[in-house]
């Protein structure tokens, strides 16, 4: 089903564990701030929500999406956290460099979910321009932002009781 087709901002908090027990890193990209932020803020919003508490919020900046990979790697080693979220937005230009960057930082996160024992929940916006972005962070087809923090929560869940 195509995000077109389905409102990233829905959930039902009867479905989510509390998240108050959980402590959460949050990796976020500096370009595309505007999108960013809107991201953030929608993931930030959600984990409140669902009884996360403020001083549990561990946020980094990064200059990048390909620096999320590091900046998750350093946060897990370093943060006691139960699970990160990487926010990101890339948005096509000219050239191939869009492709290298969305599959090099889907790689990084996958090969961290692999090599780590803290889950890394993937918030990478990979548009083809800005309205398609704006769209999916906090716009007409909500906040890919408040879907990753409902995942955050979930798989931090699922690692406490595995
Ligand atoms: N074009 C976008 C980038 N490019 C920068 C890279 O992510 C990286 O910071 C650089 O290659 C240095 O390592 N980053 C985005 O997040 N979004 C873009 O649209
Ligand atoms: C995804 C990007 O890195 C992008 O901003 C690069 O733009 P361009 O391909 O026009 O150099």
């Amino acid at each position: 089903m195509a995000t077109a087709n389905k409102n990233l901002s829905n959930y039902d908090k009867n479905t989510i564990p509390n998240a108050k027990d959980f402590r959460f890193g949050i990796v976020v990209s500096e370009w595309n701030d505007k999108i960013t932020e809107g991201l953030y803020s929608g993931a930030e919003a959600a984990l409140l929500d669902c009884g996360a508490l403020e001083n549990n919020l561990v946020r980094w900046n990064v200059p990048g999406s390909f620096e999320l990979i590091y900046g998750a790697k350093k946060m897990i080693e370093t943060q006691n956290v139960d699970v990160v979220i990487v926010i990101g937005c890339v948005i096509k230009g000219e050239t191939m460099h869009f492709e290298f960057v969305c599959e090099g930082v889907t790689q990084g996160i996958k090969d961290l979910n692999v090599q780590t024992d803290v889950p890394v929940i993937f918030c990478l916006l990979t548009d083809n321009n800005e309205q398609q972005s704006i769209d999916r962070s906090g716009g007409a087809h909500g906040n890919k932002g408040t879907e990753a923090a409902i995942a955050a929560i979930k798989m931090a869940d699922l690692r406490r009781n595995a």
